[in-house]
C-alpha cells in the first residue's frame, strides 16, 4: 500500500472496518466522517462523535502531559504513531521543541536500551542475518509499494552508548519520524531498517527478554557478504530509495560509505551529516566571532566516525577558504584514547591516516608519555576550538577547559557526544569554567544557563539540522548520488542562517520550530548543486521550488473513497 496522504483528492482505498483501523498511515479514529463511517462499515467500531484533528491533538497532549517520565512520554508518542501517523506528525507538529527531545536525542537512547521491556508492536523491517538468503521476500514483506527513505542501523554504536543489538531499531525509528516531521518526507515513504547480525552486548544476551538474535556478532567477511546482500536487495525492490547509513560502529561505517557511495544514492549521517552540520555551526560561530574558519586550530577529542568526518570537512572548507591543504591540516589534532594522533602512532585506521601531525610538528613540545595528551595539546597546540566527539563523559575537565581558555579570549567549544549523561562537558560547566567568555554548542539538548547576569542559549549542533534537507532536495531533484559538494551546500545554508551570525543575537542556528523552512531551503541549495554536477533532474529554480513544496507532506486528513477489491 502506498500513499501521500495530504493531498487534497480524495484517497482511493480497498481497506474498511477493523483493517482500516488498524492501519497507521490511514486510520483516522473519531476523525472519521459520517459518511465515511458508513462508506466504509466502521459504524459502530468507534465512539459516536466525530472530532477534528485540532480536537484528538488536545486529547492525545493533555494524555502525553500526565506521564512525568521522558520514557514515558516516548512510549505513549510511539503507540500514537503506530496507530495513527498523521495525528502523531500533528501533535508533533505543533509541539516541535517539546517532543523532539522525546521522539529523538537523548530520550530515543534510552528507549534503544530498554528496547525489548518497552516493545509494544513492530514497526519498519528487522532484517536477521539469517535471512541473508532470502532477502527479496523479507523486503517484500514491507507492503510499502514506494520507499524513498531508509534509515538503516546494526545497531553496534548507538549514540555513545555502544552495542545496542536490535534495540539499535529506536534509532531508525527516530531518525524517520524527523524526515517527516522536519523534512515533509511522507511516512508512507520511508523505512526504518534494523540489520540483525547479534550483538556483543553481554547484558543483552544473558536478558531473557531480549528479542534479536542471541548470538554474538558474525565475522567481518558473513558480515560484509549481509551488507551486499542487502543492498543488493534495496536496489532491486526500492531503486530510487536513499540509504541512511545511522549508527554503524567504527570498523564498518567508513568502509561501508566508501564502498557504496558512489554507486546508490547513500550516506552516513554520523560521518557526513555530522560534518555537514558541524561545519555549518562552525562557520556561524566563526563569523559571529569574526575570525575567519581557516584562521582556528582545532582539537578533537574522539577520532572516530564523526571525528574524522568533521575534521576531513573542516579541512575542505579551509580550502575553500583559500589556505595550501597541507597548511589546514596542520591546524587538526586529533586526540584519540591514547593521545595524539601522531605519525609513527601504531594501529591507526585508513580514515585516520591523513589526519595524524607529524613528528616534525610537535617536536619542539613537552610532553611525557608516548604521544601528547589533551591536556598536553592544549597546552602546546594553543587551539581556539575545541570539539568533543568521544561518547565518553566528562573528558572536557575544569583543567582542559581553563587551558584553551588561557591561550584563547573567545574559544568555540562543542561538546557533541549523545545522549545528554555522556557529553564531554555540560554547557554549565563550560560557561563558567571560561568567565562567560565561549561559544557553546553540544549535541543533545541543553536548556539555556544562567550565568553572571546573562543568559545563554545552548544551541544543538546535531544532524537532524541536515538530514531532512537532504532527503527531501535528494527526493525532489532525484539525485543520483550525494556528494561531498551537496553536503557542503547544505553546511553553507546552515551557516547563512544563523540568528548569531546574522543579528548578533540568537542561537547559532535557527530554533528546531524553523527545522521545516531550513530543511526547504537547504533542499534547494543541495539540489542545485547535485545539478551542476550532473546528478540529478535539469530543473529551473521555480519548477525545483515547486518539486519541493509537492514534496513537502503535511499532516491533514484526507477524504477515502472505496475502491471494489
Ligand atoms: N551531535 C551530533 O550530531 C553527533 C553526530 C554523530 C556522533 N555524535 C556523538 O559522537 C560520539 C562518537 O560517535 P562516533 O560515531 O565518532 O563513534 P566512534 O566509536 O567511531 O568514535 C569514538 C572515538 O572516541 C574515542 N575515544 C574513546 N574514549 C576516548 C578518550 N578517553 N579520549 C579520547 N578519545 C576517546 C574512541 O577510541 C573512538 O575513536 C557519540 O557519542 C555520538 O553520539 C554526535
Ligand atoms: O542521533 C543523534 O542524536 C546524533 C548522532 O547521529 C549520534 O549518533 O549521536
Amino acid at each position: 500500500m502506498s500513499a501521500i496522504i495530504n493531498k487534497k483528492r480524495p484517497l482511493y482505498t480497498g481497506y474498511a472496518g477493523s483493517a482500516l483501523l488498524e492501519t497507521p498511515l490511514l486510520n483516522k479514529g473519531s476523525a472519521f466522517t459520517a459518511e465515511e463511517r458508513a462508506a466504509f462499515n466502521l459504524t459502530g467500531l468507534l465512539p459516536p462523535r466525530y472530532e477534528t484533528i485540532e480536537e484528538q491533538v488536545s486529547r492525545c497532549y493533555q494524555q502525553y502531559r500526565s506521564f512525568d517520565d521522558a520514557i514515558n512520554k516516548h512510549i505513549y508518542l510511539r503507540a500514537i504513531q503506530d496507530n495513527n501517523e498523521t495525528l502523531f506528525y500533528r501533535l508533533v507538529q505543533q509541539h516541535l521543541e517539546e517532543m523532539l527531545p522525546i521522539i529523538y536525542t537523548p530520550t530515543v537512547g534510552d528507549a534503544c536500551e530498554q528496547f525489548s521491556d518497552i516493545y509494544r508492536s513492530a514497526r519498519g523491517l528487522f532484517i536477521s542475518y539469517q535471512d541473508r538468503y532470502n532477502l527479496d521476500d523479507v523486503l517484500r514483506n514491507a507492503t510499502k509499494a514506494k520507499v524513498k527513505v531508509i534509515v538503516v542501523t546494526d545497531g553496534e554504536r548507538v549514540l555513545g552508548l555502544g552495542d545496542q543489538g536490535i534495540g539499535g531499531m529506536g534509532i531508525s525509528i527516530g531518525k524517520l519520524s524527523l524526515y517527516t516531521a522536519c523534512g515533509g518526507i511522507s511516512p508512507a515513504y520511508t523505512l526504518p531498517v534494523m540489520l540483525d547480525v547479534g550483538t556483543n552486548n553481554k547484558k543483552l544476551l544473558d536478558d531473557p527478554m531480549y528479542m534479536g538474535l542471541r548470538q554474538p556478532r558474525v565475522a567481518q567477511d558473513e558480515y560484509n557478504e549481509f551488507i551486499e546482500l542487502f543492498i543488493a536487495a534495496v536496489q532491486r525492490r526500492w531503486p530510487e530509495a536513499i540509504i541512511q547509513f545511522e549508527d554503524f560502529a567504527q570498523p564498518n561505517a567508513m568502509p561501508i560509505l566508501q564502498r557504496y557511495r558512489d554507486q546508490v544514492r547513500c550516506f552516513n549521517d554520523d560521518i557526513q551529516g555530522t560534518a555537514a552540520v558541524t561545519v555549518g555551526t562552525l562557520l556561524a560561530a566563526c563569523r559571529s566571532k569574526g575570525v575567519p574558519l581557516h584562521q582556528q586550530k582545532v582539537v578533537f577529542v574522539g577520532a572516530g566516525s564523526a571525528g574524522c568526518g568533521i575534521a576531513e570537512a573542516i579541512i575542505s572548507q579551509m580550502v575553500a577558504e583559500g589556505i595550501a591543504e597541507s597548511q589546514a591540516r596542520s591546524q587538526i589534532y586529533m586526540v584519540d584514547r591514547f593521545g595524539l594522533l601522531t605519525e609513527g602512532m601504531p594501529d591507526l585506521r585508513d580514515f585516520q591516516q591523513a589526519l595524524q601531525q607529524s613528528a616534525a610538528a610537535i617536536a619542539g613540545w613537552n610532553f611525557s608519555g608516548d604521544y601528547p595528551s589533551l591536556l598536553d595539546v592544549m597546552y602546546c597546540a594553543q587551539p581556539t576550538v575545541l570539539i568533543g566527539v568521544s561518547g565518553q563523559a566528562g573528558l572536557f575537565t575544569e583543567q582542559i577547559i581553563r587551558a584553551i581558555k588561557k591561550g584563547c579570549e573567545l574559544p568555540i567549544i562543542f561538546p557533541l557526544s549523545n545522549p545528554s549523561r555522556q557529553v564531554e562537558a555540560t554547557p554549565e560547566q563550560v560557561i563558567e569554567w571560561t568567565d562567560g567568555q565561549v561559544i557553546v554548542a553540544t549535541g543533545s539538548p541543553f536548556k539555556p544557563v544562567h550565568y553572571q547576569g546573562r543568559d545563554y542559549l545552548i544551541t544543538q549542533c546535531n544532524n537532524s539540522y541536515i538530514f531532512p534537507g537532504i532527503g527531501l532536495g535528494v527526493i525532489a531533484a532525484k539525485a543520483r548520488l550525494i556528494s561531498d559538494e551537496m553536503l557542503r551546500s547544505a553546511s553553507e545554508t546552515l551557516a547563512a542562517n544563523s540568528p548569531l551570525a546574522n543579528t548578533g543575537k540568537g542561537g547559532l542556528l535557527p530554533p528546531f520550530t524553523e527545522l521545516a523552512a531550513l530543511s526547504k531551503k537547504i533542499a534547494f541549495a543541495v539540489a542545485r548543486v547535485a545539478m551542476q554536477q550532473g546528478l540529478a533532474l535539469e530543473l529551473d529554480d521555480n519548477a525545483l521550488q515547486q518539486r519541493i513544496e509537492d514534496n513537502f507532506w503535511r499532516p491533514e486528513y484526507r477524504q477515502y473513497r472505496r475502491t471494489s477489491n
